[in-house]
């Protein structure tokens, strides 16, 4: 898909009803996500926490992980977006950078958005420059 083809609206607007299902019991922070794949698929996710709170997973690594477990394999992805109750478009977090990182093209484009009007277009290399990946990793 044609990175200037992504449906912007479409996409925040999944990520926003995601959101909905988040089980944040301990932050009562909502945060969705959706993934889109190249052949249209589109994979949300929501933020899942634990009374042990380091297993918390994030609402972009769960639409991400969700769609690696439907068989997506790296190369396979479009865009990303994600949405939280932000002043302004939401910031993902070090460990959701680093798997976007592994699994999505450098020049991938993530919309991060919020409840408000604003989206913040950034490409997965602007979020994590230099980032950490094996010699035998694939491209
Ligand atoms: O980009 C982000 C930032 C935070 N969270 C989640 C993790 C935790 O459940 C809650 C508070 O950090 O929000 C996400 O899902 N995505
Ligand atoms: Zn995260």
């Amino acid at each position: 898909m044609d990175p200037d083809q992504l449906p912007v609206d479409e996409l925040l607007q999944d990520a926003r009803a995601a959101r909905l299902l988040a089980y944040a019991p301990y932050s009562r922070f909502r945060v969705g996500a959706v993934v889109l794949t190249r052949d249209g698929r589109r994979f949300r996710g929501c933020n899942v926490e634990n009374a042990a709170y380091g297993l918390c997973n994030c609402a972009e690594r769960t639409a991400l992980f969700s769609a690696i477990a439907a068989g997506c394999r790296p190369g396979d992805f479009a865009g990303l977006a994600v949405v939280a109750d932000t002043p302004a478009p939401v910031s993902p977090c070090g460990a959701c950078r680093q798997v976007m990182a592994e699994l999505c093209d450098q020049a991938m484009p993530v919309l991060l958005g919020h409840l408000g009007e604003r989206v913040q277009r950034v490409t997965v290399a602007e979020l994590l420059p230099g980032s950490f990946s094996l010699p035998h990793a694939p491209e």
